[in-house]
This record gives structure tokens, C-alpha cells and sequence, in this order.
């Protein structure tokens, strides 16, 4: 039987996670209990479960945003916990987008979208021109001078896709990133953000409820009892 390593068999793993374990409230409550877990370069992963079960917690284990009691998280190569460069991995490496968007309400598209740029030292010209080419993508450039306030829900996630992006991260962490919208508008976002990691070779893995979304990525992975379980795929 051929199996998910063996369909992507020459490909980069950019994410693995090896027996990781995650508790809180001093082990009061034990969430992942020896997640393994790996992503290949480009690929386009949902994490599926019931509420609770981890999956913003694995989400942020691999963005380095928190430390594994136990088990390794290897990210392009290089275990997290040793890194030295956390800053640069950060501003660099990763991208996130959450349910609610954390952009700044006071500031403009554009300001808010410029921050990581100018905080990783991009030339202003280079991060403004990449900041046209998102936002001609994702329809946003007659809203640059547009404060964040002044947005509809839509167009603040499609904010949120253009800074996470800015500085060309090979990884993009989504967690619910269409969980806030209507039904159509959610439709629009995800087909923006599948198409955008697709098409900048970005791996994608994204917390979702939403099956349907789920399906159209390039894998479907559940959490359960703590640990990740896949589905076989099926042999044609
Ligand atoms: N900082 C924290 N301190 C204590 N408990 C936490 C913390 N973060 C998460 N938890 C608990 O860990 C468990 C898993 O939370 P997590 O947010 O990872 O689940 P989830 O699968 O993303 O849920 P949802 O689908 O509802 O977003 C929950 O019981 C949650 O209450």
C-alpha cells in the first residue's frame, strides 16, 4: 500500500513533529501525548478535531510560539529548541493567520501590512512592491490607505494573508483563519489562501472545523486522544 511519504517520496519535509508531548496548568491537563507528525514542502495540510484537542496548541509548537514539554518539533531542518535566531525564524521563516485577525485597527492596510518588513529590515521600496503584488492578488490594492477599522471581516483576513506573506515565510500557520465569516466570504479567503501557498510553494497547515475546506487541501490529518491520525490514502 502506498503511503502519504511514499506519493511525496523526493520531497523536502519541512515540518516534523516526533513524539511531542504538551501539557498545561502544571500537567494538570496533558493535550498532545506523543504527536508525530510530518509536511512535506508546498503541502497543503488541514488539522481537523473536535474543539480542544490540541490543534492551536500543535499550531503553535511548530510557529515556536511555545516549547514542547517532551518530543522534538524540526522545522526546515532545524530542531526549534536550539535555535538561537527565534526573532529570525519568526520575521523569516513562518507566517500565521488566526481566526481574528491581530492587525492593528488604527493603522492602515498598508501600515499594518509593512510592519514585519520593516521589522526584518526589508528595503521600504522591495516591501512595498511585494506588498502590490499581494495585494493585486488578494484584491485589496484600492484599500491600502483604507484604516483597518474601516474593513469589512473579509477584507481584514485578506490583510491578515497579505502580512503574513510579506516576508516570504515557506511556512504558513492558519488557525481558523475563515472561522469569523459568513459562508461566501469564507469561500473567497480560503481560495485566496490555498492559491497564494500553492503558488508561492508555501506549505500550508491550517486549524479548521470546516470539512469542506479541509477536502480541498492536500491532506486531512485528525487529532484525537491527543495524538495525530491520517487516513490511508486510497490506491487508484
Ligand atoms: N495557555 C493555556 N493554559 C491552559 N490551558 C490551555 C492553554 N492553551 C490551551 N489550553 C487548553 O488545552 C486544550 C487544547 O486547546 P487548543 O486551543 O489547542 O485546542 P483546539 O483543538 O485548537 O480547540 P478549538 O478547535 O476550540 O480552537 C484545551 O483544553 C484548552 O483549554
Amino acid at each position: 500500500m502506498s503511503t502519504i511519504a511514499d506519493r511525496t517520496a523526493g520531497t523536502r519535509i519541512v515540518i516534523r513533529a516526533e513524539d511531542v508531548w504538551k501539557s498545561y496548568d502544571d500537567g494538570a491537563i496533558t493535550v498532545l501525548r506523543g504527536v508525530n507528525f510530518e509536511a512535506c514542502q508546498g503541502q497543503a495540510v488541514a488539522l481537523c478535531g473536535p474543539s480542544g484537542c490540541g490543534k492551536s496548541t500543535l499550531l503553535h509548537l511548530v510557529g515556536g510560539l511555545d516549547e514542547p514539554d517532551r518530543g522534538r518539533v524540526v522545522v526546515n531542518g532545524v530542531e526549534l529548541n536550539r535555535r538561537r535566531d527565534m526573532v529570525q525564524f519568526l520575521r523569516h521563516e513562518v507566517g500565521f493567520v488566526f481566526q481574528l485577525h491581530n492587525l492593528i485597527p488604527d493603522l492602515t492596510l498598508e501600515e499594518n501590512c509593512l510592519l514585519p518588513a520593516q521589522a526584518a529590515g526589508v528595503d521600504r521600496r522591495a516591501a512595498r512592491e511585494r506588498l502590490m503584488h499581494l495585494a493585486e492578488r488578494t484584491g485589496l490594492q484600492h484599500r491600502l490607505t483604507q484604516r483597518i477599522q474601516k474593513l469589512s471581516g473579509g477584507e481584514r483576513q485578506r490583510t491578515a494573508l497579505c502580512r503574513a506573506l510579506m516576508n516570504r515565510p515557506r511556512i504558513l500557520l492558519a488557525d481558523e483563519p475563515t472561522g469569523s465569516l459568513d459562508e461566501r466570504t469564507t469561500a473567497t479567503v480560503f481560495d485566496l489562501l490555498l492559491d497564494l501557498a500553492r503558488s508561492e510553494g508555501v506549505t500550508l497547515l491550517m486549524a479548521t472545523h470546516d470539512l469542506a475546506l479541509a477536502r480541498a487541501c492536500d491532506r486531512v490529518v485528525t487529532m484525537h486522544d491527543g495524538r495525530i491520525h491520517e487516513p490511508q490514502p486510497v490506491l487508484s
